[in-house]
């Protein structure tokens, strides 16, 4: 096999509750994800030289990194060190995930070059192995493997498959420039100033909507500790926010660190009705309609 394809998809938190600020710069998190049908797709081409070099196309993709600061780079970096293998692998990621956007989109494409190179390459990991590389890769791309509805510990890495039912229909909003993960936590931490914090928590109101399916429950409990910081830094995001639920979202919040805004729509028509709104608002340049939960990063091909 010379060609491995992996379909690898966005996230969007339902919850995100941040604790205090660890001794090694991570924040203690406690974590709803879930993946939702906005994809990144990422070809895998066996080259004999053991060089790895990526090349990426579709949307934003000039801002992406093509070297080692590319995260599916340093997937396949870790896979090849850690499993001994010398041949080399050219990585064609093409992009559908915002860049920055909150989105995870470049932990989703380490998720899947670490899927991709594993099957190319023959190592075949089991998959805890695969998550202890995962981890070891960033906080969001152990969900990115896993997919579905999952509740996040840790500082987001420990994963474990959240009890839910039902699917979801998305509106995403994006905006024009992304977001810097760590200077969102950096702000959060400067509102928070020297008031105590406390363990992170999930509230049991947004477990027990994913435990009956309700569309209505779920909306009214999506929360995002860091949603302040992020409005903060982009204040306009607070008018996207309002604009979609004065059009009826039943929940409207900032996805991770922002600064994509995340809309829950009442069904598909809705969505479609939702996203048409806000695209005629003229407060976004670009808006996605997708569904969730879905699948992590898996093999399309090859
Ligand atoms: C905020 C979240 C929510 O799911 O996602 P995004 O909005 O970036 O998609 C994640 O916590 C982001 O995870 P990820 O993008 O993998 O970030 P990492 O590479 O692990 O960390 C980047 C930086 O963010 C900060 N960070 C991240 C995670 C965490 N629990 N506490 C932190 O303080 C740290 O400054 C860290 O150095
Ligand atoms: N494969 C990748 N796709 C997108 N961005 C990447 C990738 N690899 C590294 N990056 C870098 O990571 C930063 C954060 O991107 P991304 O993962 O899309 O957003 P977020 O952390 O907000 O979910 C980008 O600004 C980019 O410089």
């Amino acid at each position: 096999m010379s060609d491995v394809v992996v379909r690898t998809p966005a996230k969007v938190n339902l919850a995100l509750m941040v604790g205090p600020l660890r001794t090694d710069g991570f924040h203690e998190l406690a974590s709803v994800y879930q993946a939702v049908s906005l994809y990144d797709e990422v070809r895998a081409t066996l080259v004999p030289d053991g060089q790895i070099t990526v090349r990426v196309t579709g949307q934003q993709a000039g801002k992406v990194p093509l070297d080692n600061g590319n995260l599916a780079y340093r997937a396949a970096a870790l896979l090849a060190e850690q499993a001994g293998v010398e041949t080399g692998v050219r990585l064609d990621i093409v992009k559908g995930i915002p860049v920055a956007g909150g989105m995870a989109g470049g932990s989703s494409d380490a998720a899947a070059a670490l899927v991709a190179c594993d099957a190319l390459w023959g190592t075949k990991l089991d998959r805890s192995a695969l998550l202890d590389l995962a981890a070891r890769l960033g906080s969001d791309v152990p969900f990115c493997l896993l997919g579905g509805t999952a509740v996040g510990s840790g500082h987001g890495e420990i994963v474990a498959p959240a009890l839910a039912r039902g699917a979801f229909e998305w509106v995403f909003a994006l905006d024009r420039e992304g977001m810097s993960t760590p200077a969102v936590f950096a702000h959060l931490d400067r509102l928070r100033g020297a008031a105590a914090v406390l363990p992170p928590r999930i509230p049991e109101a947004l477990m027990a909507a994913l435990r009956t399916g309700s569309a209505t429950d779920l909306g009214r409990a999506l929360a995002n500790d860091l949603q302040p910081a992020a409005l903060r830094l982009r204040p306009r995001l607070a008018q996207v926010l309002d604009a979609g639920r004065e059009y009826g979202a039943l929940g409207a919040v900032v996805s991770g660190s922002g600064p994509t805004c995340a809309f829950l729509a009442r069904g598909h028509g809705h969505a479609v009705d939702l996203s048409a709104r806000l695209a005629g608002t003229g407060l976004c340049p670009s808006v996605r309609i997708a569904t969730g939960p879905v699948p992590g990063a898996r093999v399309v091909e090859g």
